[in-house]
């Protein structure tokens, strides 16, 4: 474990590194994270088949970015509780069920988000296919 001591340019360019590896992290700890981001990965891929205009892009990208950075946000302090509180605490519960919560809650932004944006073009190909 390596402490950012750098100074000026060099420090920007660990904090860098340090927040990719939190990243990483995250990514090999948690199975939400890994989950999140295959789901990501699939409307990126949908999007681009669908050929979606760049306002949708937009509103999927912000979709995506929530729910990825909510749910570091949550691994964040689980992790602190984790750290600190061990133990059962009542505090702990409600800083892990309310980060929890923010990850829900723009879990069912990004899912209105989907809906909104994927609805027409996926009722036109249905009709293309049909007709
Ligand atoms: N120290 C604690 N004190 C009180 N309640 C806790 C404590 N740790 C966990 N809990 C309760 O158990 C739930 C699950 O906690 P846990 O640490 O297993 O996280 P999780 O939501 O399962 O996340 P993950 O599986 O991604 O690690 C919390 O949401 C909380 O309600």
């Amino acid at each position: 474990m390596v402490k950012n001591t750098a100074v000026g340019r060099k420090k920007f360019w660990h904090s860098f590194r340090f927040a990719a590896q939190g990243i990483a992290a995250a990514f090999k700890s948690e199975l939400n994270m890994k989950v999140h981001c295959g789901l990501a990965v699939i409307v990126i891929i949908a999007a681009a088949v669908f050929r979606l205009p760049p306002g949708s892009w937009m509103l999927l990208l912000l979709a995506i970015t929530l729910v990825l950075a909510a749910e570091l946000l949550n691994t964040a302090i689980e992790a602190t509780i984790d750290l600190v509180s061990p133990e059962i605490h009542p505090l702990a519960k409600k800083a892990k069920d309310t980060a929890a919560g923010a990850v829900l809650l723009s879990a069912v932004f990004a899912v209105i988000t989907g809906i909104y944006v994927f609805y027409h073009p996926v009722i036109d190909w249905i009709a293309v296919l049909m007709s």
